[in-house]
């Protein structure tokens, strides 16, 4: 049994209560990990507000050496964080390397690179005789909470701003899946004065303590609407800015000229993947009706193609019963009038469950308007482009979507239409380092990656000065 330990102030350290955690493919237990309390939350904040007062001088330049520094520690460490990682999600170990490990180091060259490049305004004369500047500062201590879909991948997007901002942090992972996250934290000791890097592990105590602190002056989570709303209303208290990257219920918009095979395959590719258990993924196809029964039926050859579990499969398992069971339950409650094309059940060991399409569902049903976050693709059709809109927008998530067809006039209307933070045309889930990740109404506020998401970092001081 692994026996994980907090890291606060440079060291590991135990805790006085632990919780266990489990492979989702098998459903065995791994190890166990802290179940901090509000003290050991407290003990790293208060080691993140010790190390700020020297890392808030560090240099752009200085920043940039040491995010460089940590990305290569994690390519030469990338089959400990891989094995980490694989243990609590039972992702499939190649595409994991490929697109969430390596591509996180990536993504912290982009911000080591990028915050030599954010800055305030040059002095400037707005009123004669004084001198004005405005100025991006660190904001301080954050507070971040990250989620169990790409534990490794989510923990570089919080980190990554923030310590090329100039702040510190205490960074708690979700209970299900602390390895990877503690791995990259040991990484980071390597590289980081202590206290600039706390992480803690634990559930909903940690949570809360993680929120209701004084000391961090921003909290950023990834996870549920619910969750966010939760932790918005607990910082409320304190007055802590808040960044929210929630839930997502994202929809494709299909026009009757596309090639049906291709366009089946790259939807169900960007609806299967990571088990859908994502944010971005596509989970409502809306299809012109002219196609609408033959592109359903792509769809659902497509799901039945891929390949559930083991070494070589496309998609890994749920990552908890308790996600397994809410995707069950979504299926048990399908009204009368949905058929179910493909899929529909578990399957195999551990926490497994087939891709599954639905057709014959509408705009009201449970299945449609919320976030499932598993295998599981509606299809609805549409008549026209203004219907299609519609539909699209008829969610309160608005985050991920996309519109595909050969015509430019189209998807040029549809896609200024869409309501969501993101628009892909004749693609989903091309996400760089350089593009805003964030959503709009219940799927959150503010942005992660590129130079928006370090902004989010920052906070702006006016200085003013007299030239007498
Ligand atoms: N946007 C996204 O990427 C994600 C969306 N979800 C959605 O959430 C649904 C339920 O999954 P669930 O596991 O409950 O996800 P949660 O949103 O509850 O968990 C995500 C993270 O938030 C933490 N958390 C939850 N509630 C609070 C709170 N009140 N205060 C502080 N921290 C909190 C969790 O900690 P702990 O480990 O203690 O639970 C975890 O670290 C999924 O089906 C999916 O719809 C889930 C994960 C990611
Ligand atoms: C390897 C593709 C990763 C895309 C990650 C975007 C989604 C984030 C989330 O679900 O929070």
């Amino acid at each position: 049994m692994i026996q994980l330990q907090n890291i606060i102030n440079g060291e590991s350290v135990c805790a006085t209560a632990s919780l266990p955690f489990f492979d989702p493919a098998t459903g065995q237990q791994i190890g166990t990990a802290p179940d901090s309390d509000a003290a050991a939350v407290g003990a790293a904040f208060q080691a993140a507000a010790a190390a700020f007062k020297s890392y808030k001088r560090t240099t752009p330049g200085t920043r940039q050496s040491l995010l460089l520094q940590l990305a290569d520690l994690i390519e030469a460490n990338v089959d400990r964080l891989l094995e980490a990682e694989v243990a609590c999600t039972g992702k499939p170990s190649a595409l994991t390397k490929e697109l969430e490990i390596l591509r996180g180091a990536d993504q912290l060259r982009f911000f080591a690179g990028a915050c030599r490049v954010v800055s305030g305004t040059a002095q400037t004369e707005y009123v004669e005789g004084f001198s004005s500047t405005i100025r991006r500062e660190p904001i301080g201590v954050v507070a971040q909470i990250t989620p169990w879909n790409y534990p490794f991948m989510m923990a570089i997007w919080k980190i990554g701003p923030a310590l090329a901002a100039g702040n510190t942090l205490v960074l708690k992972p979700a209970d299900t899946t602390p390895w990877s996250t503690l791995v990259l934290g040991e990484l980071a000791q390597q590289v980081y004065p202590a206290g600039v890097v706390n992480i803690v592990c634990g559930g909903r105590e940690a949570g809360a303590a993680m929120v209701d602190h004084d000391i961090p002056e921003m909290v950023s989570i990834t996870g549920s609407t619910r969750a966010g709303a939760q932790v918005m209303s607990a910082a409320s208290k304190t007055l802590k800015d808040v960044h929210l990257e929630l839930g997502g219920k994202a929809p494709a918009v299909v026009f009757a000229d596309v090639d049906i095979q291709r366009t089946a395959s790259e939807i169900a590719l960007a609806a299967f993947f990571n088990a859908g258990q994502d944010c971005t993924a596509v989970t409502r196809v809306l299809v012109h009706q002219d196609i609408h029964t033959e592109f359903a039926a792509a769809l659902a050859d497509a799901a039945s193609a891929l390949k559930v579990g083991g070494s070589d499969a496309d998609l890994g398992p749920l990552n908890s019963a308790a996600q397994l069971e809410r995707v069950e339950g979504f299926m048990s409650r399908l009204p009368a009038n949905a058929r179910v094309l493909s899929g529909g059940k578990r399957t195999g060991t551990g926490f497994h469950f087939e891709p599954t399409v639905i057709d014959g569902v509408f705009q009201s049903d449970e299945v449609v308007c919320d976030e499932i976050f598993g295998p599981v693709l509606t299809v609805q059709p549409f008549a026209t482009e203004e219907e299609a809109i519609e539909l699209a927008n008829g969610t309160k998530y608005a985050l991920a979507s996309s519109v595909w067809s050969e015509n430019h006039g189209v998807v040029t209307r549809v896609s200024n239409e869409l309501d969501f933070g993101a628009v892909w045309i004749n693609c989903h889930q091309v996400i760089p380092a350089e593009a805003p990740h964030g959503g709009f109404k219940h799927s959150g506020t503010g942005k992660d990656l590129s130079v928006y998401g370090l902004e989010d970092y920052t906070r702006i001081k006016s200085v003013t000065t007299s030239h007498r």
